[in-house]
C-alpha cells in the first residue's frame, strides 16, 4: 500500500543545491541539531501532526552532512512524526554510528522500549512547549518519562518560546538531568540583546552547569535578515549579537546545527552552505567554533570516542 501525503499549503520545501561553504568547518564538526521527514510513504507522518512537510529522507540527510563538510549528525525528532521514532531511528542505524538522535516519548514507554533506543544511538528526549507544534502534555508525564530515560544518562531538549520561559523555569529546574535548550529559546531579536528579556535567558542558563544551548536557527529568529540566499555573507546580522552573548559566556555547552530540512519555515528557504558561514560571526575564534561544532557535541553525545 503506498501512503501519500498532501503538504501543508504554502510548504516550503528544503534547498536543493546548497552552496559549498566558505567557511570550511572543522574536521569532526557535528550538526547537533537536524531532523528527517519520512518519506511519507515509508514512514508515515503521525495523526496528531499539527503540520504535513515534505519528505526529507536519511539518504538526503547524509548527502547534505557530506557536502557541508560535516562529520555527524544529531538526527532530532520532528513533531510531524509524533511519538513514532521510526524514521529517525532508521536513519540512526544507517549511519555506522555517524548519527545519534533525540526521541519523542511517551509516559507509557517501557524500560525494554528506551534500552532499544539507546542502543540505536537515542541520547536524549525532546519536551516541546511550542503550542503551534504540538499538545501540551502534563508536567507529571513529563517528569515519569525523565525517570525512565535517567538511567541511561540521557539528557532533556527543551523547545520553548520566550514569553513562557518565566512560567517553565521551576519546572526546568526540577528536571535531574541535564537539559538542552533548542534554538536559543527563540528570544525576540527585534529587542536588545543586552535588555532584559535576553538576560532572563541568560541568567536561566547561568542556573545550572549542565544547561546546555542550540545557538541555532537564525533563518527563524531574524526579523531583518537579510536571508542566506543568492552568496549573502551577512545574513540574520540581527541574530549575531545574541548567538554571540551565549557562545561567549559559556563556551563548553553550546550547539549548533543546520536544523535542516527547515520545517514550517514561511518567508524563504536559507541556503545551507551559506547557514555555515554563519557560524564565524557567532563563534569569532577557532578555539570557540572548535568547542561549538566538535568539542561540545562529541562530549554530549560521543563521550566514548577516541
Ligand atoms: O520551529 C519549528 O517549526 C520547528 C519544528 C520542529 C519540529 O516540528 O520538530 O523542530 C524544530 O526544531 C523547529
Amino acid at each position: 500500500m503506498t501512503t501519500s501525503f498532501e503538504k501543508t499549503p504554502g510548504w516550503l520545501d528544503w534547498y536543493a543545491g546548497p552552496s559549498r561553504p566558505e567557511f570550511r568547518l572543522p574536521d569532526g564538526a557535528v550538526d547537533a541539531h537536524c531532523h528527517v521527514f519520512g518519506p511519507g510513504a515509508e514512514f508515515p507522518y503521525a495523526p496528531e501532526r499539527k503540520y504535513t512537510p515534505c519528505d526529507a529522507s536519511k539518504d538526503q540527510l547524509f548527502a547534505l552532512r557530506d557536502h557541508l563538510g560535516f562529520a555527524r549528525n544529531v538526527v532530532v525528532q520532528a513533531t510531524c512524526h509524533g511519538a513514532d521514532n521510526t524514521a529517525m531511528v532508521d536513519a540512526l542505524r544507517a549511519s555506522g554510528g555517524l548519527a545519534r538522535g533525540v526521541a519523542t516519548l511517551r509516559p507509557d514507554v517501557t524500560d525494554a522500549q528506551v534500552r532499544e533506543l539507546h542502543g540505536a544511538g537515542v541520547r536524549g528526549v525532546r519536551f516541546n512547549f511550542v503550542k503551534r507544534l504540538v499538545d501540551a502534555a502534563p508536567k507529571q508525564d513529563l517528569l515519569d518519562i525523565v525517570e525512565k530515560i535517567a538511567p541511561y544518562g540521557w539528557h532533556v531538549v527543551v523547545y520553548f518560546e520566550a514569553a513562557d520561559l518565566a512560567d517553565l523555569r521551576d519546572f526546568f529546574l526540577s528536571i535531574p538531568v541535564p537539559l538542552v535548550i533548542d534554538h536559543m529559546g527563540r528570544p525576540d531579536t527585534a529587542k536588545d540583546p543586552d535588555g532584559p528579556d535576553f538576560e532572563a535567558f541568560l541568567n536561566f542558563m547561568r542556573a545550572r552547569p549542565d544547561i546546555w544551548c542550540k545557538v541555532t536557527c537564525p533563518e527563524r529568529l531574524s526579523v531583518s535578515g537579510p536571508p542566506a540566499l543568492d552568496g549573502e555573507q551577512r545574513a540574520y546580522r540581527d541574530v549575531v549579537p545574541f548567538a554571540r552573548r551565549v557562545v561567549e559566556e559559556f563556551p563548553d555547552r553550546v550547539l549548533w546545527g543546520t536544523d535542516w530540512p527547515h520545517p514550517n519555515l514561511t518567508d524563504h528557504m536559507p541556503d545551507d552552505g551559506l547557514l555555515v558561514d554563519f557560524v564565524p560571526h557567532i563563534a569569532p575564534t577557532p578555539e570557540l567554533r572548535r568547542k561549538l561544532l566538535v568539542d561540545n557535541p562529541m562530549r554530549l553525545y560521543w563521550p566514548d570516542a577516541d
